[in-house]
């Protein structure tokens, strides 16, 4: 196959930053994607209305009114169900996003026990609004390869038994265990998968030396997860969709003693799955998890349009300076199978 053109495809989590970093990072989401569900991170986190509002705002001047950003709501320990609430029905938000207190970068105001969002999460399920979940364990005890799945066993049962219509994304899965739980779990359990995940085990973290580059959270896993995460990615079933969580940082604070988490990958997001999907044979399934399973599990229309993919190697350059911002992409360095068309 020389080129591939498919619906015009949406990413389902992506980290737009704020200030100088959003203007030099959106429009590499907007290039290749019609819509973005963007994480609420910021410092401070988005919590109320006027604060997504305004966000929304200044993502638009920086990638242009074409782009639909959808909004999410950060979810902390005093969140309140009626501005929960409407903010969805004022279309300001789609979804909330769950982060376990100090489980992920800039997630220190996230709730330390779910049981504190049970009124909120009570009233989502009643009005059909998406939960979005960073899925891992903080406990110091949980080794930091365990904590997906030890999330699952302490406190992802339980949520769905709880409340078994809530409509939760399990965002960037990592192991077997969250492709096994998601699949075999109800229509409303859904998980999004990022490119790095499909092509990276945790070996790329030490290959010949320590990759603060290969490292974002969830940490990239044995290969036995990688395969189990592509055979998800590529099965073609609704609940498993695209998800690339670009999550820029500049190069100073990736190459660091203490480097950030986090991969930005929106540069050549669509390329990076599609070598995937080809190495799996599975192109014909790339546009379901591309353009369609998202929005249908979102409940929004598929979009109007299609982008082009053709079959030429394309070089992913070493650094990517835009103003005072260097960022390293991912994929630094190598060359890809397709390029991007427009
Ligand atoms: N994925 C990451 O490693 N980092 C994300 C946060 C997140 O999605 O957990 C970030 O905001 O930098
Ligand atoms: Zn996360
Ligand atoms: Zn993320």
């Amino acid at each position: 196959m020389q080129s591939l053109t498919i619906r015009r495809p949406d990413d389902w989590h992506v980290h737009l930053r704020d200030g100088e970093m959003l203007r030099v990072v959106a429009p590499f989401t907007a290039r290749q994607f019609a819509r973005a569900v963007v994480m609420p991170n910021l410092v401070p986190p988005i919590t109320t209305i006027p604060a997504a509002a305004d966000y929304r705002e200044r993502i638009w001047e920086a990638a242009g009114r074409e782009f639909r950003p959808l909004m999410t709501y950060y979810l902390t320990d005093e969140s309140n169900p009626d501005v929960v609430e409407s903010g969805f029905n004022d279309d300001v938000w789609i979804a909330a996003k769950l982060y376990p207190a100090n489980a992920t970068t800039n997630s220190a105001f996230g709730v330390t026990d779910v049981h504190n969002l049970h009124p909120t999460l009570e009233r989502m399920q009643r009005i059909g609004m998406v939960l979005c979940v960073h899925g891992e364990v903080t406990d110091p005890d949980v080794d930091v390869f365990d904590r997906e799945a030890v999330f699952i066993d302490r406190v992802l049962i339980g949520l769905t038994r709880d409340f078994p219509d809530l409509k939760i994304v399990l965002e960037h899965i990592t192991t077997a265990e969250a492709a096994d739980f998601v699949r075999d779990a109800g229509p409303n359990i859904a998980a999004t998968i990022t490119p790095q995940h499909l092509h990276l085990n945790r070996n790329a973290l030490f290959a010949g030396g320590l990759r603060p580059h290969a490292y974002c959270l969830p940490v990239a896993k044995r290969e036995k997860h990688r395969l189990a995460v592509r055979a998800a990615a590529v099965s073609g079933l609704p609940k498993f969709f695209l998800g690339t969580d670009t999550a820029p940082h500049a190069r100073h604070a990736k190459e660091s003693a203490c480097g950030c988490a986090g991969i930005f990958n929106a540069p050549y997001a669509l390329e990076s799955y599609a070598t995937v999907f080809e190495e799996e044979g599975a192109l014909d399934k790339f546009e379901g998890f591309a353009s369609e399973h998202g929005a249908n599990f979102y409940a929004l229309p598929l979009n109007e349009g299609t982008v082009t993919l053709e079959r030429d190697e394309e070089y992913v350059p070493e650094r990517l300076g835009i103003g005072d911002i260097e960022l390293v992409p991912f994929h630094a360095g190598q060359r890809l199978n397709w390029t991007f068309a427009g």
